[in-house]
């Protein structure tokens, strides 16, 4: 079984390249729970209320993902639960969780932290970072069009998405759950450039057949027609 994880900031590409890595290797793509989520726009409408609140939703329903995924052979992820405390640790350093919400969050996170460690699969084989500079992020966000996303819905998204990057650097630098590697967001534009996906798809392929993931003699399957 072969476990792939996406991270990176909000807009980055998770979930395409999520589908478009599952769609290559023939696997199973699991998404984040975003559209579905009644949570997510009570927390853009009033952070500091439901930040609590979202974060335990989506520790919830990560950890339904995670168990999900290990039933099947393959699969990606498009997002680690390891970037869960980030979020939830920035909001806590802007004033949008108690102190008892805090240490509440942490205690669940460990816990859950434990169960993983008891799964079969206990740590990723590989997370794929894409990094986004602010601007690369902003035209994704737009792209995109969620409304309670916008710097027009709130103009203090413009700090809220300086500081993830910032949070978001040390953080992958600590990150040792697994292998790790970093698609350049900025420069490769995966969605509309062929040549772009496959050098993208070339890297990671790359990567998995170094650490012995794929047979060195592995090509994409010819009946695979990769989707955008
Ligand atoms: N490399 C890329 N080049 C061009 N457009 C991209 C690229 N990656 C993503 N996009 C576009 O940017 C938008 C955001 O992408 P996506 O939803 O995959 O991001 P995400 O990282 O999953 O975001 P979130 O963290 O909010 O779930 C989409 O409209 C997508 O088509
Ligand atoms: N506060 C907070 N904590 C999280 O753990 C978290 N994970 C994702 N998100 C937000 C970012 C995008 O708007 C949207 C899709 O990624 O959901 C989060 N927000």
């Amino acid at each position: 079984m072969t476990v792939i994880v996406l991270s990176g900031p909000i807009g980055a590409g998770k979930s395409s390249l999520t589908g478009i890595l599952a769609d290559y290797l023939g696997t199973k793509p699991f998404y984040e729970s975003v559209d579905d989520n009644p949570v997510l726009p009570l927390f853009y409408a009033d952070p500091k209320k439901y930040a609590f609140l979202l974060q335990v939703y989506f520790l919830n329903t990560r950890f339904h993902s995670i168990k999900d995924a290990l039933t099947e052979d393959n699969n990606v992820l498009d997002r680690s639960i390891y970037e869960d405390a980030l979020f939830f640790q920035m909001n806590a350093d802007i004033g949008r969780a108690t102190s008892e919400e805090v240490d509440t969050y942490y205690e669940l996170l460990h816990n859950m932290m434990r169960e993983l460690d008891n799964m079969p699969k206990k740590r990723p084989d590989l997370l794929v970072h894409i990094k986004v500079s602010y601007n690369t992020m902003i035209k994704r966000i737009q792209k995109r069009g969620r409304p309670y996303e916008q710097l027009s819905y709130d103009a203090t998204l413009e700090d809220y998405y300086k500081r993830l990057l910032r949070y978001y650097k040390p953080w992958y630098k600590k990150y040792n759950y697994s292998p790790k590697m970093v698609i350049d967001g900025d420069k490769l534009d995966f969605m509309t450039s062929e040549k772009d996906r496959q050098i993208v798809l070339d890297q990671i392929v790359a990567k998995l057949k170094e650490m012995g993931k794929l047979p060195k003699d592995w090509d994409k399957p010819t009946d695979v027609k990769i989707k955008a």
